[in-house]
């Protein structure tokens, strides 16, 4: 990911070697630090994270949510996400270097050093929790923490390195963003939270096995399961039909019990096929699996954004 001028290499296993990019030089060493930080953080995940919070929020509002619970909840949810990512990374540091994908990550994490991801990842859990317990309703810092323990622990310790299904109950931290920020405005979980909460859990093997199609030699070489490592191309290219058209009925069921207008409903048929569209395009006409990984991402947005959109315009 990302090249560098003077990128060193690193051996892998079998004598590959991966030109790891050189993160910019460290200039005065705090600035370039802090960007490598932002790196290990996982950036665009924990922005999509928040999308899904938010998206939560609105859904239990109604509406648009009130701005001080809004703003709370979403630098509290940034917060944890990024600490928990943090801490994904410093548990999967050995793995991680033997992955070519994580050159950049890996480059990243040596700039900054075990020790301060490890005061960054545990400042940022600290505040973000602390701002949910004291400015919150207490379900939401009990859901926040679940997160946190279901990702950092359950699924970068055990789920991941057991089974090539991980990713199916691994998505249940990936999906309590969604209740975090329903409970933040509720204070409570309501049906639609679930219905959302289940749309996340459908999106999310999809999401990964299209990327672990692409890396799957990565994966083997990391000792990681992943399911094409584990039962091949085939296999995870129909498991990921059978999400993917899952997520059709499960998204509608957001307006077949009167959460999302019949406008919403329309666009999310309208994305489901477009997102089945993509997947055979990319893994079954060609092998193009990022973009089917890339499309995952566009589906996700697009969808979150949709019942943002359709929610707080009928609330304005
Ligand atoms: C079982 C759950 C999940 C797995 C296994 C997973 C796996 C991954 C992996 C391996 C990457 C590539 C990261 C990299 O190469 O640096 C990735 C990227 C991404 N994921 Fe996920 N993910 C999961 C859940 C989620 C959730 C819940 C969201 C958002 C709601 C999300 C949003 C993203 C985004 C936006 C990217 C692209 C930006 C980036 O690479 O940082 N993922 N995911
Ligand atoms: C509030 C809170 C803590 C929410 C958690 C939200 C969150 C960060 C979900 C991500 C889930 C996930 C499995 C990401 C991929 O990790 P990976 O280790 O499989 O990705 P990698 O291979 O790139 O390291």
């Amino acid at each position: 990911m990302g090249g560098g001028n003077d990128g060193r290499r690193t051996a892998i296993d079998g004598g590959l070697t991966c030109r790891e990019p050189a993160l910019p030089a460290a200039a005065g060493g705090g600035p370039a630090r802090l960007g490598a930080l932002f790196v290990l953080a996982k950036p665009g995940i924990v922005a999509a994270v928040a999308l899904a919070g938010y998206a939560g929020m609105v859904l239990a509002a109604r509406g648009t949510p009130a701005p001080r619970t809004t703003l709370v909840c979403l630098v509290a949810l940034v917060l944890t996400a990024g600490g928990a990512a943090l801490l994904n990374v410093l548990l999967e540091a050995a793995s991680d270097a033997r992955m070519a994908r994580l050159g950049r990550r890996n480059a990243a994490l040596r700039q900054v050093g075990t020790g301060t991801t490890l005061v960054a990842a545990g400042g940022a859990l600290a505040l973000g929790l602390a701002l949910d317990f004291t400015l919150l309703p207490p379900l939401t810092g009990l859901l926040t923490l679940a997160a946190i323990i279901a990702y950092a622990v359950v699924y970068t310790l055990w789920l991941k390195r057991r089974s090539p299904y991980g990713a199916v109950p691994g998505g249940i931290p990936g999906a309590l963003p969604v209740l975090i920020g329903y409970s933040a405005v509720a204070t409570t979980i309501g049906f639609d939270g679930v219905l959302l909460f289940l749309v996340m859990l459908l999106w999310q093997p999809p999401h990964f096995w299209t990327l672990a199609l692409h890396y799957r030699e990565d994966y083997r070489r990391a000792g990681i399961p992943a399911l094409p490592a584990v039962r091949g191309a085939t296999y995870t290219t129909i498991m990921i039909f059978l999400y993917a058209t899952a997520l059709v009925p499960a998204s509608l069921a957001l307006w077949a019990f009167g959460c999302c207008s019949v406008r919403f409903a329309g666009i999310a048929l309208l994305l489901g096929l477009a997102f089945l569209g993509a997947c055979f395009r990319y893994l079954v006409a060609t092998s193009r699996y990022r973009r089917a990984f890339a499309a995952s991402l566009l589906y996700l947005v697009a969808l979150l954004t949709a019942i943002i959109v359709d929610l707080v315009g009928r609330g304005a």
